[in-house]
C-alpha cells in the first residue's frame, strides 16, 4: 500500500495556517533601471525580507530547474506551478517534444499513427501559436512536425496560425510568417500542397483558458473549421501585415483571417476524413479547442459542422478528462502532489484565484489534473474574471478581491493551507 503519511514539520504546528502566496510576475534581477521591481517603491516585500533574513529564500523558476529544455528557457504559470505545487521537477512539455523528435518517437507512438491513414485522401491541419516563446509551443517543433509529416506521406497540409506577441516582442509575428512560408515553399518544391489557411492573434481567436470565453474559441473554430473570417488574404504575409496597421492593432489581439484562392474560396477548412493536431504543448490555452474538436456532445457554441476528422494534441492536455483521447507525446507523469499528500493527512486546504488564473493554483498545482482529491477537505474558490478588456488596461486584474477570500479563509480557521495567485 501507498505510504502518504506526512512527518510532522519540526517548526511549524499542525494548528498554525499556512499561506502560499504566488505572486505572478515578480522576480529578482539585476539591480539596475531597467528592472521595474527593485526600481518601484515595495514596502511589504521589504519588510518580509528585513524582518525574517534567516527564512529569505530565493526560487529559480526558469530553464532546467522547472524542467525546460535549457537554461535560456524563460519560466511560466503552468512550469512553475507544476514544480511547486508538485515539489519535484519533471521534465515539462517542450523538453519531452524535444526528445520526442529527435530521437523519431513521435513517429511511432500511438498518436502519429492514429492520424496517419487521413495522409491519404485527407488534410492535415497543424493548428497552434507561431513564435519562438517556448511557453506554448515552438517553432522549430513546428518546422520538424511539418518535414516529418511530409517526409511520412502527409500530402496536403494545411497550417492554422495563432500570432504572439505576449511571449515574444509584439511585431514579430511577421518574421514568424516569412519564416514558415519559406518552409512551406520548400515542401511545395517537392511536390506537397502545403500552406497557410487561416489566423489570428492568440488573445482574440482560440488560445482562451479556463472557459472564461468560448467566443474566443469560436472565432477560431470558425476560420479554422468553417473557412470563414471577416478578413480574407492572399496570403498570410499579406494578412499578418495589413492587419498590423489597423488603429491599436498588435499580435496577440489580430481579428481571425482565413487566406483565400482566386475565386475567393478559403484554401483549408477542416473537413471530414481529415487529420488535426494541436501542436502547443501548454495545455491551459488548448482545452477548450481539444473539447470543441473532440467532443460529440458540446453546447458552448453552435460549431455548424462537426467534422469527422482524426485529432491528436502534441500531448493530452488533461489528464483527468483524459483530452485529447489521442496525443502525439506523452505528457509529464506528475504525480504524487502536495494538494494529494495533504488530503491524505486530513489537511484542509482553500485555493482561490480568478477565472484566467484559477486553473494554475488548482490544475497546474495539482499536477494537470481537473477535479477535487477530496471535496470534504478542499475548498477551490474562482472570482470571475473581467471579460471584453484587455489585462494591461486593468493589471491589477482581481488581485484586490483574491486577497479578500485568502483573508476570509484564514480568518475562519477552517483551513490549515490557503493558497492563492
Ligand atoms: O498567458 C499565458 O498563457 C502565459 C504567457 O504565454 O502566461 P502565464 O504563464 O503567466 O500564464
Amino acid at each position: 500500500m501507498d505510504n502518504w503519511k506526512l512527518k510532522e514539520h519540526p517548526q511549524l504546528s499542525r494548528n498554525n495556517i499556512v499561506a502560499v502566496v504566488v505572486l505572478d510576475g515578480w522576480g529578482e534581477f539585476k539591480p539596475d533601471k531597467y528592472n521595474c521591481i527593485h526600481v518601484a517603491d515595495t514596502p511589504t516585500m521589504d519588510s518580509f525580507k528585513k524582518s525574517a533574513p534567516g527564512r529569505w529564500r530565493l526560487l529559480r523558476a526558469h530553464g532546467s530547474a522547472v524542467g525546460l529544455p535549457t537554461e535560456d528557457d524563460m519560466g511560466n504559470s503552468e512550469v512553475g506551478h507544476n514544480a511547486l505545487g508538485a515539489g519535484r521537477i519533471f521534465a515539462q512539455g517542450a523538453k519531452l517534444v524535444d526528445l520526442a523528435l529527435a530521437s523519431g518517437k513521435i513517429y511511432q507512438d500511438e498518436g502519429f499513427n492514429y492520424i496517419k491513414p487521413s495522409f491519404e485522401t485527407g488534410t492535415l491541419h497543424l493548428i497552434g501559436l507561431l513564435s519562438d516563446g517556448g511557453v506554448h509551443s515552438r517553432l522549430d517543433q513546428l518546422q520538424l512536425l511539418l518535414k516529418g509529416a511530409s517526409e511520412r506521406g502527409a500530402k496536403r497540409i494545411r497550417l492554422h496560425i495563432l500570432t504572439d506577441g505576449r511571449d515574444v516582442l509584439d511585431g514579430s509575428s511577421v518574421g514568424f510568417v516569412e519564416t514558415i512560408e519559406k518552409d512551406l515553399a520548400e515542401l511545395r518544391g517537392k511536390g506537397v500542397d502545403a500552406q497557410i489557411a487561416s489566423g489570428g492573434g492568440r488573445m482574440y481567436v482560440t488560445m482562451d483558458r479556463y472557459e472564461n470565453d468560448w467566443d474566443v474559441v469560436k472565432r477560431g473554430w470558425d476560420a479554422q473549421v468553417l473557412g470563414e473570417a471577416p478578413h480574407k488574404f492572399k496570403s498570410a504575409v499579406e494578412a499578418v501585415k495589413k492587419l498590423r496597421e489597423q488603429p491599436n492593432a498588435n499580435d496577440q489581439y489580430l481579428p481571425p483571417f482565413v487566406i483565400v484562392d482566386e475565386n475567393g474560396k478559403a484554401v483549408g477548412p477542416i473537413v471530414d476524413g481529415d487529420a488535426v493536431v494541436t501542436f502547443n504543448f501548454r495545455a491551459d490555452r488548448m482545452v477548450m479547442l481539444a473539447k470543441a474538436l473532440e467532443y460529440e456532445d458540446f453546447d458552448k457554441f453552435d460549431r455548424v459542422r462537426f467534422p469527422k476528422i482524426r485529432y491528436a494534441g502534441m500531448l493530452q492536455y488533461d489528464g483527468e478528462l483524459k483530452l485529447p483521447s489521442h496525443y502525439l507525446v506523452s505528457p509529464p507523469e506528475i504525480d504524487r502532489t502536495s494538494g494529494e499528500y495533504l488530503v491524505h493527512n486530513g489537511v484542509r486546504t482553500f485555493a482561490c484565484s480568478e477565472t484566467v488564473k484559477f486553473g494554475h493554483v488548482t490544475f497546474f498545482w495539482n499536477g494537470n489534473r481537473s477535479g477535487y482529491f477530496d471535496s470534504n477537505l478542499e475548498e477551490y474558490v474562482e472570482i470571475p474574471s473581467d471579460s471584453g478588456i484587455t489585462f494591461n488596461v486593468q493589471p491589477k486584474m482581481k488581485a484586490l478581491e483574491i486577497a479578500e477570500r485568502a483573508k476570509k479563509a484564514i480568518l475562519s480557521r477552517r483551513f490549515h493551507q490557503v493558497i492563492d495567485i
